[in-house]
């Protein structure tokens, strides 16, 4: 179907290190996620990525870039979220917990999928290496995935 609601996911990677958030509350409880929410009326959605990495980390990124595009469909529910992926490597702040989000560095080479979204171990090897990426995952629950797309865009 035709998703219908926006939303964003920012991640500072920087080197070999990506920084992401323990989510405290709400849809993704208790995994580690980037950062980001729903585009309100009225901003684009780069406007609400900056916002909501504010809202949730503190921080203020200066080069948020968009790398990927992930589809989300939940059976039985209606609603099908269109997320949109952004990544920076320069920020102003320090990394803050809230009451969203507690902030960590993670090294790349040791990124906690077990306590991720089971679709992220699929997409993160294109976010790290800078490839543009578009996905669809159908779920089942938030643990099972029943059937996905995943399609690398390479722009040369
Ligand atoms: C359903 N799979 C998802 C959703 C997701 N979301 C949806 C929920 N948002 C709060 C954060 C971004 N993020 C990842 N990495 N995987």
């Amino acid at each position: 179907g035709i998703p219908n609601k926006l939303l964003t996911l920012v991640f500072i990677h920087q080197n070999s290190r990506i920084l992401l958030g323990m989510k405290k509350r709400g849809f993704g409880v208790n995994r580690w996620n980037g950062f980001g929410g729903k585009v309100q009326a009225g901003e684009t959605i780069m406007e609400a990525a900056k916002r909501e990495m504010l809202e949730e980390s503190c921080l203020t990124v200066n080069n948020l870039t968009e790398v990927g595009r992930l589809d989300f469909e939940f059976v039985g529910e209606e609603q099908i979220f269109e997320v949109h992926v952004f990544k920076g490597d320069q920020y102003e702040g320090e990394p803050t917990e809230t009451e969203e989000m507690r902030p960590k560095w993670f090294s790349v080479d040791d990124i906690p999928f077990k306590e991720m979204w089971p679709d992220d171990i699929l997409w993160f090897p294109m976010l790290l290496k800078d490839a543009k990426f578009n996905g669809y995952f159908k779920f089942k629950g938030h643990n099972d995935i029943l059937d996905y797309t995943l399609t690398e865009i390479s722009d040369s």
